[in-house]
């Protein structure tokens, strides 16, 4: 059963879900509603798509998702067309500082970009097939590459603050809890029900970073690993990353692997950096803690190595 709710800015549609059904003694039986907000259709996507292509000319290939503090790069992109995400129709609010909240699309190492100037996180309250929305309108605009920055703490000691990880490979601890940003009807347009992803950060792609990474003298700075995605928006336990270190990880953070399985759940190629913005605390006698003015701070200082690294990679793709 549908239920019209008018909420500022729009009309929400809300599928009321029958829960509880109880027998009440001779008058038959009363049903519970309990309400979910409904997921967009194909359809749906189909016009967020639309609705931004009608406020370009451009017709990017490439997609990038500007993690905190790192959206610079957008800033750089040429000829471009800024749409805020309050212009665009049921499309989520960024909400986090560092985030401003903005699609920009234009020109980068002369290639056509979009660059989502802000992500959504699980901890501001979106479900996670909404964090990973933008990736299906993505998919629909035409993007077949997509690269996401993201700024994390550092569990591998051997890592140092301002350190550029590319990942090869995710844990996604709300994944193993049961969270996924494909849980729910699957919609076979844009991929398998059962998609892999063993192969989520390809190869190619990372390789060319460390190329590239190398013709810059980055060598000193780039490391390669295993991101832990965590809900937040607390940062960890002492105990807590002792165990994800433990686990296999070598950085933690609260984002990305939602955008990265709806990217390849519909066949969009990733390519995926952390910038080490804090290393996290593993000592009881520590007298520090992780704060996000920390967090900024390190991607202000690193952004501008950041943007060369990612638009030399665009520029040769
Ligand atoms: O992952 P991004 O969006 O770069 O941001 C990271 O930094 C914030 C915490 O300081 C969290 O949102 C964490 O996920
Ligand atoms: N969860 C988490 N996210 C971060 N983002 C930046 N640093 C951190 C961190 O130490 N932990």
């Amino acid at each position: 059963m549908w239920l019209y709710l008018r909420t500022a800015p729009a009309l929400r549609r809300v599928w009321l879900r029958p829960t509880v059904f109880q027998a009440t003694r001779g008058r038959g039986v009363k049903v519970y509603f309990s309400m979910a907000e409904a997921r967009p259709s194909y359809e749906d996507i189909q016009k967020i798509s639309d609705f931004l292509l009608s406020k370009t000319k451009h017709r990017p290939k490439i997609a990038v998702i500007c993690g905190s503090g790192l959206g610079g790069l957008a800033d750089v992109v040429e000829d471009q067309n800024a749409i805020d995400y309050t212009e665009i129709p049921n499309f989520p609010r960024s909400t986090v500082p560092g985030h401003k909240g903005r699609m920009v699309f234009g020109l980068l190492a002369g290639k056509t970009v979009v660059c989502m100037q802000g992500r959504f996180h699980p901890y501001e309250g979106y479900p996670l097939w909404k964090v990973a929305l933008p990736v299906r309108v993505f998919k629909l605009m035409g993007i077949e590459t997509l690269f996401v920055t993201n700024a994390a703490g550092a569990l591998n000691s051997s890592f140092n603050v301002g350190d550029i990880m590319l990942m090869k490979d995710h844990i996604s601890m709300p994944g193993l809890a049961g969270d996924n940003p494909l849980k729910g009807h699957n919609e076979d347009r844009f991929g398998p029900r059962f998609p892999a992803v063993s192969d989520a950060y390809n190869s190619e792609l990372r390789q060319l970073a460390r190329d590239i990474g190398k013709e810059l003298g980055f060598e000193s700075f780039m490391q390669e690993g295993v991101y832990v995605q965590v809900g937040g928006p607390s940062y960890e336990t002492i105990a807590e990353c002792k165990l994800l270190r433990m686990l296999g990880g070598d950085c933690v953070g609260m984002s990305t692997v939602p955008e990265v399985i709806a990217a390849r759940h519909c066949g969009i190629r990733v390519f995926g950096m952390s910038l080490v913005t804090n290393m996290v605390v593993m000592d009881y006698d520590a007298k520090v803690t992780v704060n996000h003015e920390e967090v900024l701070e390190t991607g202000k200082r690193r952004a501008q190595d950041m943007q060369k690294l990612v638009s030399k990679m665009i520029g040769q793709l």
